[in-house]
């Protein structure tokens, strides 16, 4: 397939059911910050949502209340097509990827990818093939056996989003997992994650303060506003078009690039508040 044809939706968008519902969820820290303000959102099996907002508005507080790292103060999350465990989440049904790797550096590649295994109790002899295909999918198979030292900043990105595939979650969770890359690492491993996207039909919720970003990656995008935390916009972003090198330089993506920073911007409060906030 070009880049030009027409993009096929992922196998999961043709039966789309709700995954993970936030029901009016509110935050607030033993600080006094409200963090998020009776926030709603359905997220659907095979969805790729960005979350963007302007700093502190909650989308990380957001991404981990939904992983179950974080509580809410009032509301709830609801799994309404998944089996729970007693800690209230789908067991093994949610991977994270952070901004940092976290890569354990005494362990090669191959060990810091069995990590999630490992802690399930499955042998390495068990967990062999889903690592190597999880390698495999980020191209890094030939790197099994190099230790985090040895890679770049891109490979080390690349173990961290293996070792989140290798237990077969249907949603993944990742939050500015490309800051801290530059440009041309940051637009590869777009495309990374729009091809495992495409071929998996994975769920993912996308946290990022990237308009760029957000318009290449999602085929929705939830623009919150900050103090306090909520949505102040939801809406769908199709094209036509493949993602991919040729997409970067359409009008399509322009057009895409304009409405979503529109939104954010308004979210921020109009232009002047947008100069004080680079300030
Ligand atoms: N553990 C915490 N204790 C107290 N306040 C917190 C805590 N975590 C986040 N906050 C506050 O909650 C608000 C939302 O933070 P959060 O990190 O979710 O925002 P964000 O949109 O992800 O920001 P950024 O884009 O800068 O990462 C901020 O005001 C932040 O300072």
């Amino acid at each position: 397939m070009t880049d030009l044809q027409s993009q096929e939706p992922p196998p999961s968008t043709t039966h789309k059911r709700p995954l993970v519902t936030m029901r009016n969820v509110s935050k607030s820290f033993s600080s006094g910050t409200l963090a998020l303000s009776d926030m709603s959102l359905t997220v659907e099996g095979g969805e790729f949502v960005s979350l963007l907002g302007p700093s502190g508005c909650g989308k990380s507080t957001a991404l981990r209340i939904i992983s179950g790292l974080g509580d809410v103060t009032t509301g709830s999350i609801d799994w309404p097509s998944s089996r729970i465990n007693s800690k209230g989440l789908p067991d093994g049904d949610i991977s994270f990827v952070f901004q940092e790797p976290t890569l354990m550096p005494w362990q090669t590649v191959f060990g810091n990818v069995y990590l999630p295994l490992r802690l399930k109790g499955v042998s390495k002899a068990d967990a062999s093939d889903a690592i190597t295909a999880a390698l495999e999918t980020v191209g890094l198979k030939d790197f099994a056996k190099a230790y985090p030292r040895e890679l770049s900043g891109g490979m080390k990105m690349r173990v961290s989003i293996a070792r989140a595939l290798v237990t077969k979650p249907k949603l993944l969770l990742m939050d500015e997992p490309f800051a801290a890359l530059d440009e041309i690492t940051r637009q590869k491993l777009n495309d990374d994650v729009l091809r495992l996207w495409r071929e998996t039909g994975i769920t993912v919720i996308f946290v990022t303060h990237s308009v760029f970003e957000s318009a290449y990656l999602s085929n929705r995008i939830v623009v919150m506003k900050a103090r306090p935390g909520r949505v102040h916009a939801d809406f769908p972003l199709q094209t036509s078009l493949e993602r991919g090198p040729l997409y970067r330089t359409s009008e399509e993506y322009r057009a895409a690039c304009e409405k979503v920073s529109a939104s954010l911007l308004e979210a921020i409060g109009g232009p002047e508040a947008a100069a004080m906030e680079m300030h």
